[in-house]
């Protein structure tokens, strides 16, 4: 008998970055498709819940909204323990958010004790502002490259690429397991 019960399966993604970078954006944009235009709450940390499906695989999907972090930040407990996959953002009207994305890396690294392995996606946020635009989008190609990640520019203002965010991020940290080998790419998932 073939069996169609849907496979449940959690998974854990925290969002990474310097103040004011846009992760509240982002995660809001993609949760609920919505964004507060012209309001800047700082963050001190939420988390917020989605299934994201792919044909028979529903993934339940955690998502840890961080507070803005620079090199001497630590991560909470929350963030750090059982998190399969990080997107790192930074805003690409400022360079700034760029260099400390870098700085949060490495940092991430030394904590997971050099895991350069860990799942990750560089986000490049923002990418509306193109009139204000301080990174171009081959700096961004060209440090994801380094990491050995996905790089993606995304505006939460007018919901370009923000899906993709969470599905490549998603698809990496299934990578090597055989979850979607034979569910298919993520071209075939659904957000519930
Ligand atoms: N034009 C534009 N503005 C954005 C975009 N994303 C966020 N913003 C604005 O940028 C500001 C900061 O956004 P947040 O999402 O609060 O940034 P954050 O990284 O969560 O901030 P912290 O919690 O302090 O680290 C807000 O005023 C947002 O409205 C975007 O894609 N385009």
């Amino acid at each position: 008998m073939v069996r169609n019960d849907p496979l449940l399966v959690n998974r854990k993604i925290a969002v990474l970055g310097f103040r004011a970078v846009g992760k509240t954006s982002l995660t809001t944009n993609f949760v609920s498709g919505t964004f507060a235009s012209g309001r800047y709450d700082p963050t001190i940390e939420n988390t917020y819940h989605k299934t994201i499906r792919f044909r028979r695989v529903h993934f339940a999907t955690d998502i840890i909204d961080t507070a803005g972090m620079d090199e001497y930040s630590r991560l909470s407990r929350n963030a750090s323990v059982g998190v399969h996959g990080y997107v790192m953002v930074y805003s690409i009207n400022s360079l700034q958010s760029f260099k400390k994305i870098s700085q949060i890396n490495t940092t991430l690294l030394n904590m997971l004790g050099d895991a350069p392995d860990v799942p990750r996606i560089l986000v490049g946020s923002m990418n509306d502002l193109t009139a204000d635009r301080q990174v171009t989008s081959s700096q961004g190609q060209e440090l994801a490259d380094s990491w050995g990640v996905p790089f993606i520019e995304c505006s939460s203002k007018n919901g370009d690429n923000v899906r993709d965010v969470f599905h490549s991020l998603l698809k990496e940290i299934e990578k090597d397991g055989d979850l979607l080998g034979y569910e298919g790419e993520v071209g075939g998932c659904h957000i519930l």
